[in-house]
């Protein structure tokens, strides 16, 4: 059971005790629709991600923690996807849960979305912790996908436990190779990424 690209492998095959919210398969999104390119809730990573993301696993365990994983790669199409709705002014459905500060304009000027996406790389997760054993989700402060400084690692606008629970997240995710992204606590990226040159197209399926 492989993805159809060499070298991508499902995240369920490789970790033992993940849970997954697949929001660009769900529709529980942004957008407010499933995104083009998600054909079924799996999350796919390059081999190498995974194996570090089973580090990272393997490391929260001895602290009663997991991961809980909302998106992994991304194909090229679904930043297509993303690019037509912010162009679409009108649409503002999802504007108070997700973006109450800005424009939709300001979405990708500003970093929160891109153009460019590392997720088509294969190499980049959006995850959060959750507790071993019940699944319940560490408070960060902010929701997945919530755009806004809220969201920035750094921020003054969270309490010192919240602050705590990033700081868990990102320590695991460094010991074990990958970089944090300043605009986004839940967005990681392996350092050593097997291709940092191709935005991969293939469906998740
Ligand atoms: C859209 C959000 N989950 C995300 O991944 N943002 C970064 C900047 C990206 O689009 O690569
Ligand atoms: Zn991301």
């Amino acid at each position: 059971d492989q993805p159809a690209q060499p070298g991508f492998v499902y995240l369920d095959q490789v970790l033992k005790n993940a849970r997954y919210e697949a929001r660009y398969y769900s529709g529980d999104n942004f957008v407010g629709t499933r995104i083009d390119g998600y054909e079924s809730p799996r999350v796919i990573l390059t081999k190498e991600a995974a194996t570090a993301l089973a580090e990272v696993e393997r490391d929260l365990a001895l602290s009663g923690l997991a991961l809980k994983l909302f998106d992994g790669y991304r194909p090229q199409r679904a930043v297509a996807h993303f690019q037509r709705w912010a162009a679409d002014l009108a649409d503002t459905r999802t504007r108070e849960r997700y973006y109450p500060q800005l424009d939709k304009a300001a979405l990708f000027r500003d970093g929160y979305i891109a153009k460019k996406s590392a997720h088509c790389r294969g190499s980049t997760v959006d995850l959060t912790l959750v507790d071993a054993e019940t699944g319940q989700e560490l408070d960060m402060g902010s929701h997945f996908d919530f755009f806004g400084p809220i969201s920035h690692h750094g921020t003054g606008l969270i309490t010192v436990q919240q602050t705590r629970n990033r700081e868990t997240l990102r320590s695991a995710m460094q010991r074990h190779g990958f970089e944090p992204y300043a605009n986004e606590w839940w967005h990681y990226t392996l350092k050593q990424e097997p291709y940092p040159n191709t935005a991969f197209d293939f469906p998740v399926k």
